[in-house]
């Protein structure tokens, strides 16, 4: 058979179409919702599986993808920049890739890389030496590869790139940021030619630094001067400025009608807050909203002022219609972001080009979604900006020390949620947001830069916050706050989600095992233990009239590395690297009908 390419028309239309998953998020939307109901609350029980992949290699590690599926094939990506295209019904391998990578790669939490792209004829990844590669969907053979940025210096990339079409111009393009603010780079984003992989345009998240189109300098971000930044007493930039971070590491929605990217900005840098007082460290922390004719940024809304906690807002923003409490309808973005607050911001307010980028404003509802969070009392919807607790910047170190006070901070830095993508069911209008109950003893060390060292100014240590859990996921109502349901995991949570028409929410647990709960009460109804820890995100497709679910399996991430006496926890948990696939046995399903 001849092979199809992938359209942006297919693209388009990925959040209906049953029978592929082209993005990361299953859509432009970022929902994660599928409307396939055959396995159902109550057909679950009969899931089994129907074949799974063994990555193979002695190299493990976070396994931390998400397939895409296409005309019959699966495409994972696995730890250290390696790809595979499978046989979608038999689990064969078609191909592998794996880059070859150099020895001074710096991922500051682990080799994880979360998923490719799919357009025309192409698949495409990032790799760890901060390269991104295109690759022939049919023989996995190298069409082009980009190198964007020097991996000595930190600079990676973990995160899917996200494919659009530029309303304006028609362009196809690749969307895809770097990572690195854990050693002081400046994060950006960039566009790409789909077909050849040139530069289109690059913009930089550190306020004042110029960006790039088409080869040439083409704007600063914002003002030029950065009055967001201090400066020193000769009157230049602190050296934060010139190492700010802001890096976008998760992957971007893309809203087609105001023809605007969406994407999170990360953790300014250093982390200690000092380094960067007074001023808010534009435009890190918060979430990003960029013009694709022009790669400019035209609207932000920041979660965390002066970041004092690598409160990171990479988290995935999730578009959908918004119903306020006094039944008034918005296109909104929904943002569980590390600090512990579930944010509904205005997209239209956001997208919206001219005027002043920061618009604090544009907030339509904010709450928090995990317990006893201390750094801030609640966001203000009013200003949109948090009210922050005194006390809760770390204390410098006093004169001779080298080390300031020990203050405890709730949420820790790995935050109330990370990367693991939240899910939103249209059906019942919750969101099911994967988050962990912890908090952290935190001081301030003394902090210069230095090329290819760890850029922080901050020690810490994560600790527990309850007994008899750390992971939670809960069922969210956006427009009340109200928290449906829960459901408790010993180990930290650090899976992404599904949910689906068939009142069924899906996850993976630390422990190993794919979770199915009903929807609406958070009832665990199934489960099944894969052989080490889960740190991925399920999908779920239609094939030859029968619905599947996938998922990778293979411990890692950041808790084993930087989880303090989470990561103690999680040293039982075995490594691997596998990806499984489930079904209902057509028999059961005849039964069941
Ligand atoms: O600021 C950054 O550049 C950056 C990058 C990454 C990454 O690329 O994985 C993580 C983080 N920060 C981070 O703060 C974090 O907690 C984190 C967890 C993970 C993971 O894969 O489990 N990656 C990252
Ligand atoms: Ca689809
Ligand atoms: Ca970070």
């Amino acid at each position: 058979a001849i092979a199809k390419d992938v359209t942006w028309e297919d693209i388009l239309n990925d959040h209906e179409t049953t029978n592929d998953v082209l993005m990361y998020g299953l859509g432009n939307n970022a929902q994660r919702y599928s409307s396939l109901n055959q396995i159902n609350a109550e057909t679950v029980k009969h899931l089994r599986p129907a074949w799974a992949f063994s990555f193979g290699d002695e190299k493990q590690r976070g396994q931390e993808t998400q397939a895409i599926v296409h005309d019959g094939t699966i495409y994972i990506t696995g730890s250290y920049s390696r790809m595979w295209a499978l046989d979608a019904k038999t689990g064969e391998r078609k191909w592998k890739f794996e880059a070859r990578l150099p020895d001074d790669i710096r991922p500051c939490c682990d080799v994880v890389n979360r998923g490719a792209a799919i357009y025309g004829d192409k698949v495409y990844f990032g790799a760890l030496d901060a390269s991104i590669y295109a690759l022939n969907k049919e023989t996995g053979k190298v069409e082009w590869r980009e190198k964007f940025g020097d991996h000595k210096v930190g600079y990676t990339m973990t995160g899917a790139p996200t494919v659009i079409k530029d309303k304006e111009t028609g362009r196809m393009m690749l969307i895809h940021g770097s990572s690195g603010d854990e050693f002081g780079v400046v994060g950006q984003l960039y566009a790409r030619d789909v077909d050849t992989g040139e530069e289109i345009w690059m913009l930089p998240f550190v306020e004042g630094h110029m960006g790039r189109f088409e080869g040439k300098d083409s704007r600063t971000t914002g003002d030029a001067s950065a009055p967001s930044w201090p400066n020193q007493e000769n009157g230049e930039k602190v050296e934060a400025w010139n190492h700010g971070g802001g890096a976008p590491w998760q992957s971007a929605a893309f809203d087609v009608a105001s023809n605007t990217i969406v994407v999170g900005a990360g953790n300014p840098a250093p982390w200690n807050t000092w380094a960067r007082t007074p001023g808010d460290s534009l435009y890190t922390s918060g979430q990003a909203y960029v013009n694709p004719t022009t790669g400019e940024l035209v609207g932000f809304y920041q979660h965390t002022p002066n970041d004092a906690w690598d409160f990171s807002g990479n988290n995935e923003i999730i578009l959908f219609d918004y119903t306020d409490k006094d039944g008034n309808t918005h296109r909104a973005g929904a943002h569980a972001d590390r600090n512990g607050f579930f944010y509904v911001t205005d997209v239209d307010a956001l997208s919206q080009r001219g005027g002043e980028i920061n618009r604090p404003t544009a907030l339509l509802n904010a709450f928090p979604f995990v317990d006893e969070i201390t750094w801030a009392k609640g966001i203000d919807l009013e200003t949109g900006r948090p009210i922050e607790v005194e006390g809760q910047r770390p204390p410098l170190p006093e004169e001779g020390e080298t080390k300031g006070a020990t203050i405890q901070v709730t949420p820790p830095f790995l935050g109330g949620k990370n990367w693991n993508p939240m899910a939103y069911s249209q059906d019942t209008g919750l969101f099911y947001v994967p988050a962990n109950n912890w908090t952290e003893d935190y001081w301030t060390e003394n902090v210069t830069y230095q090329a290819g060292a760890a850029y922080l100014g901050q020690g810490f240590r994560i600790k527990r916050l309850y007994d008899d859990h750390i992971g939670t996921l809960r069922a969210f109502n956006p427009a009340t706050g109200e928290k449906v349901w829960e459901h408790k995991e010993e180990f930290p949570l650090w899976a992404g989600t599904l949910a689906t028409a068939g009142n069924l929410v899906f996850t993976g647990t630390s422990d190993g095992y794919v979770k199915a709960f009903n929807a609406q009460t958070g009832e665990e109804l199934w489960k099944f233990q894969t052989g080490s820890g889960i740190v991925s995100s399920p999908i779920t497709w239609e094939m030859d009239g029968k619905q599947y679910l996938g998922i990778a399996s293979g411990y890692g991430g950041a808790v084993p590395l930087w989880g303090g006496d989470m990561a103690q926890l999680t040293t039982q948990v075995s490594q691997g690297g596998s990806f499984w696939v489930f079904e209902i046995p057509s028999e059961l399903l005849a039964s069941a009908n």
